[in-house]
């Protein structure tokens, strides 16, 4: 099974916004702008993911974080800006993403009912594949790195909702995804289910992929992050590690500030 990943050289990210490394990042925003009617939902949006790098995007209500995704995805068409991936423009449509070497995850899970726990994971793999010895190990492979393989023959609809997120998630990791694209993995999920999607996200990364992940649970993204970009009313209003993040007084004001007051 092969999966395109070449890269082409890339435009130099966005100041200040840059992953570390000089390498071409595995996701490069540039310039984004995105407008719904009158409304402006993004205004000059850039950053980048590098290789094995986890970017959390988050913000409060309404800042544009879902409308970024939805832009790399292929989702939304923005006004001015680019999107690329390894170096190239990324795909126009959602369904070319996997040829990419991206995967994502839904909020709404997107799971199809009637089926398997196996069913479902098999569902992103080729025809041919999920017919294949390889692809059947692929499955078992991704739902063992979610400790769901004793539920493989389980209709889906059965599982608790914890575990339904975590079939959602092994579906995306069965093509070994270059770049995860996470949102809101952690919504609606307890601290002990928290913690073991945390160790799942180091487990990508180890593995070599990159994730961005648009997320409202801060200390799950504080924990797993290695840089974060917060958005407020469409802006990057600070970009950088937790730590720099949670020190910055445009961060409190825009966002962790609402959270401390709760
Ligand atoms: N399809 C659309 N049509 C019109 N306005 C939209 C559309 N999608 C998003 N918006 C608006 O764009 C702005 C950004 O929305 P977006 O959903 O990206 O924010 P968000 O940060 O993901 O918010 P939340 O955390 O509540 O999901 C909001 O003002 C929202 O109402």
């Amino acid at each position: 099974m092969s999966r395109s990943t070449t890269p082409l050289t890339a435009a130099g990210p966005r100041p200040g916004a840059a992953a570390p490394s000089g390498a071409t990042p595995r996701l490069e925003v540039e310039g984004l702008t995105v407008t719904f009617g009158g409304l402006t939902a993004l205004d000059d949006v850039g950053f980048a993911v590098g290789d094995g790098e986890v970017v959390a995007l988050i913000g409060p209500n309404g800042a544009g974080k879902t409308t970024v995704f939805n832009v790399v995805c292929g989702l939304v068409r923005p006004r001015a800006g680019s999107v690329r991936i390894d170096g190239r423009p990324a795909p126009a449509a959602t369904s070319r993403l996997q040829g990419h070497g991206v995967a994502r995850t839904l909020q709404g899970l997107g799971l199809f009912s009637g089926m398997t726990v196996a069913e479902n994971v098999l569902v992103p793999l080729s025809g041919r594949e999920r017919r294949s010895e390889d692809g059947r190990a692929l499955a078992a492979a991704a739902l063992e790195r979610l400790d769901l393989l004793h539920t493989a023959d389980a209709v889906v609809d059965a599982l608790p909702y914890p575990e339904r997120k975590r079939v959602a998630l092994a579906r995306a990791l069965v093509t070994n995804p270059r770049l995860l694209l996470l949102d809101e993995p952690a919504g609606g999920l307890g601290a002990e289910d928290i913690a073991g999607l945390a160790h799942v996200v180091r487990g990508v990364v180890a593995s070599g992929s990159s994730v961005l992940l648009v997320e409202h649970h801060v200390d799950f993204v504080m924990e797993v992050a290695d840089r974060v970009v917060v958005l407020d009313f469409g802006r990057v209003v600070a970009c950088g590690t937790p730590d720099e993040v949670r020190s910055d007084p445009a961060v409190e004001a825009a966002y962790l500030g609402l959270e401390a007051a709760r």
